[in-house]
């Protein structure tokens, strides 16, 4: 019987109004930003841990800035906060600058209206949630009925109105984390800037908590930045995702264009899992299509926008993820001369049984590849197959320098 093993997704557009960080294309009605940041530079002792990030947010809008640890992003998190004072740059907030190196302005974080929730919750033992969650607001000088309903309401957004009068010692770490978003909310934020809120909790709960987050941010409407490393998290949490890495934007843009074309090895790496396949280029043909030889493959990939330069003759990387490679049987037979284009005869080597996913290491004219299937659909190592990778799904990538 014919069987596709494992179905394919279909495509997105690659779009190229997803992009917002600075010099990235923007569309012509594209809403007026909340959070600006114009060439921001920041240093520890001299040394530069942010090259000069340009990115803005537009209002109600969840930007994720996603990377490996010691990119730059609990950084840049903390100048738009007014924790960390850049070199240079500008910060701009609901249309007030609250940074200028040109114009040394520098607004206090107090009086930015951010409010900023760290991954080590910050909230003090010896208080109990109702002192915890009114502190900053008393500092301000709130107080009486105004600090109770205040407090009550960010609890009872969390959740955790019940628990106002508990020690906060008596709290899990799922509770203590809603606290310290409470706390945020608390003070009535323009923005709310995360940074790895939910790294400390158990990987069910952090799943738990990052939809209730979401859901969360989404009814309140507020802008949020979200630092995370977890790439997971950051296409689950945000309409946006800023990748960094040391101290520079990589790429920019939606989630699933990020994650279907991805512009480097790095991104490629970062964020999903891909193959990547090492290719020389052998030309284009009339519509546009590159060309490339991959082992003793053929390999034809679609035309995309931001190609990196690509000659005839030279090396080139690309990207397969391994949810698009399609298993199908009955098998191709080698030296068949009317196969569909980008489809081969190959031969299941490997398969490992993830429970959600089996993951197979197919044998091609191109190497080996790891395609993704449905445990509904169990091949046997050894068995022939045919493989088929759609041309817009082999995506020419940058190596990295
Ligand atoms: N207080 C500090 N003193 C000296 N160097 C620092 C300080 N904070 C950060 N750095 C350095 O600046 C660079 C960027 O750090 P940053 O914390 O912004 O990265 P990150 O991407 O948020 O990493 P992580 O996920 O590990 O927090 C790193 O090289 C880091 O070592």
């Amino acid at each position: 019987m014919d069987a596709q093993i494992n179905t394919p997704a279909a495509p997105h557009a690659y779009a190229a109004d997803a992009a917002f960080a600075a010099g990235e294309q923007r569309p012509a009605a594209a809403p007026a930003p909340f959070i600006e940041v114009r060439g921001l530079v920041a240093a520890y002792e001299g040394k530069i841990a942010v090259h000069g990030v340009s990115l803005s947010v537009p209002a109600g809008a969840h930007l994720s800035l996603l990377g490996p640890s010691g990119c730059g992003k609990s950084t840049m998190l903390r100048s738009i906060a007014g924790l960390e004072t850049p070199l240079e740059g500008e910060i701009i907030v609901d249309g007030r600058t609250v940074f200028s190196s040109a114009r040394r302005i520098n607004v206090p974080a107090e009086k930015r209206r951010l409010s900023m929730v760290f991954q080590s919750y910050a909230i003090w033992p010896h208080m109990s949630v109702k002192e915890n969650v009114g502190y900053g607001l008393r500092l301000q000088g709130v107080r009486g009925q105004e600090l109770h309903s205040r407090v009550l309401s960010a609890l009872d957004m969390v959740g955790m109105a019940a628990y106002i009068d508990r020690p906060a010692t008596d709290l899990s770490g799922g509770q203590q984390q809603r606290v310290a978003l409470a706390r945020a909310y608390a003070f009535s934020p323009k923005a709310v800037l995360l940074d790895e809120p939910l790294s400390n909790l158990d990987a069910r709960l952090r799943a738990r908590m990052r939809t209730e987050l979401k859901d969360l941010q989404n009814r309140l409407g507020l802008t949020t930045i979200y630092v995370t490393h977890d790439q997971e998290e950051a296409m689950a949490m945000s309409d946006q995702i800023i990748i960094m890495r040391e101290g520079r934007i990589e790429q920019a843009g939606r989630p699933l264009d990020i994650y279907d074309t991805p512009r480097s090895r790095f991104v490629a790496d970062f964020v999903g899992a891909a193959n990547i396949l090492e290719a020389e280029v052998t030309g284009r043909d009339g519509s546009g299509h590159i060309l490339a030889q991959v082992g003793g493959a053929h390999m034809r990939c679609a035309p995309r926008e931001n190609l990196p330069k690509v000659t005839t003759g030279g090396r080139q990387l690309i990207a397969v993820r391994t949810v698009y490679p399609q298993i199908s049987t009955p098998a191709a037979t080698p030296g068949e001369s009317h196969l569909p284009e980008n489809t081969w005869p190959a031969r299941i080597e490997r398969r490992e049984i993830l429970g959600d996913v089996i993951v197979y290491t197919v044998g091609w004219p191109g190497g080996s590849i790891r395609a993704h299937a449905f445990p509904s659909h169990l091949l046997e190592e050894g068995r022939p197959v045919t493989l088929h990778i759609p041309p817009e799904r082999a995506i020419l990538v940058a190596a990295d320098e």
